[in-house]
């Protein structure tokens, strides 16, 4: 027997979110129209939750996450959509608010931490910088604060350290101060960009092991890119998958984990290995995210999807699978496929 999805509908579940982001449509400025490089994204971050963005390299992580905070590269537009943040659309803010928010209210931390951190300034200076800009600090207040953070992002002998350059900390340290800088702001939301994936395994625990002891203390709510579902696992509440541009399943963590209900986050789930399902043979995704601009209609997904039909070709609704757990697999909505790891 197969049981009936539960409703299809399209908007995210808004009730209690801290941000909320819409029908967000981004697109390569000038040069042809392409079938949206992130078409539709729908997702909530609920308050003092932490939510995962994953999929395969050049599904459009970065880039929502970028819209997120107002960095988009030159060469990317919003088509449309909403980015509500605490009740304001970002997406309608001019420079100086979105200069307000970003740093304040919502912190970035970056994969690598000295592309964001001024090789220019002692880590000292910058973390008091975004002291004096959000809450009009004097120099010695903002100096004392910053060696608070410092301390508190587990920096040694934080007082001497203020006066320190970033070149002359290690990675992780840097990825410290990054995350002191970011908090700094006081934010209620942290976009953390692949924060790990530059540092060695012992470190990358580390670094983990901080943001969630300051999502606790804090009471923080985190976006986190990543492609190590162990982390995901490990960290999150819920999970949002992007394909090619489209969300593809939203959930719990444990319900995409248990019963994934796209057939993508499934395969995602078995090319990774399982402590549980020591003997299962990895599974390889054929074939590779298609480029931008030669997207396939309906399901993105469909030339690498072993339950392809011809309903594929559509437009995918969205559809409610359980509590939070949403997919856009017209298989699944029409009942011919379970959700479930052997999808
Ligand atoms: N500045 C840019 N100009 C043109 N295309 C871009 C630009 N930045 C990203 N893209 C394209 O947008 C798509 C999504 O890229 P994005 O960086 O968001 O993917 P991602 O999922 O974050 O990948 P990764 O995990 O490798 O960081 C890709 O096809 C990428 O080539």
């Amino acid at each position: 027997m197969t049981a009936a999805p539960l409703a299809t509908g399209t908007a995210p579940d808004t009730a209690g979110a801290l941000l909320s982001v819409r029908g967000l449509t981004l697109d390569l400025v000038g040069g042809t129209p392409q079938p949206g490089l992130v078409q539709g994204v729908e997702f909530t971050v609920p308050k003092g939750r932490s939510v995962a963005l994953i999929g395969e390299s050049g599904c459009g992580k970065t880039l929502t996450a970028m819209a997120i905070l107002g960095l988009l590269p030159r060469a990317v537009r919003v088509v449309s959509g909403e980015i509500v943040f605490a009740g304001t659309d970002l997406l309608t803010c001019g420079p100086r608010e979105l200069r307000r928010i970003r740093g304040g209210p919502v912190g970035a931390v970056f994969q690598e931490p000295m592309s964001s951190l001024n090789p220019t300034m002692t880590v000292g200076d910058q973390i008091a910088e975004a002291r004096r800009i959000h809450f009009r600090e004097g120099r010695r207040t903002a100096r004392e604060h910053a060696r608070e953070l410092l301390d508190r992002v587990g920096i040694p002998d934080a007082r001497r350290r203020l006066d320190s350059y970033p070149h002359e900390m290690s990675g992780g340290m840097q990825q410290r101060v990054m995350i002191a800088a970011a908090i700094a702001g006081e934010p209620r939301l942290v976009v953390a960009d692949e924060p790990t994936t530059a540092l060695d395994v012992t470190i990358q625990a580390e670094i983990l092991e901080l943001l969630r002891d300051l999502r606790r203390d804090l009471g923080l709510a985190v976006l986190l890119v990543t492609h190590d579902l162990g982390v995901v696992a490990d960290f999150c509440d819920e999970v949002v998958v992007m394909y090619a541009g489209h969300v593809v399943e939203r959930a719990p963590v444990r319900d995409a984990f248990r019963t994934p209900a796209h057939p993508y986050t499934s395969a995602l789930l078995g090319s990774v290995p399982r402590s549980d399902h020591a003997r299962t043979p990895l599974q390889v995704i054929g074939g590779r995210v298609p480029p931008a601009g030669s997207f396939p209609g309906g399901c993105r997904f469909q030339p690498r999807c072993r339950h392809t039909a011809p309903a594929c070709a559509e437009p995918q609704p969205d559809t409610v699978v359980g509590s939070g757990h949403h997919t856009r697999c017209g298989r699944v909505a029409a009942g011919g496929l379970q959700p479930g790891r052997e999808l």
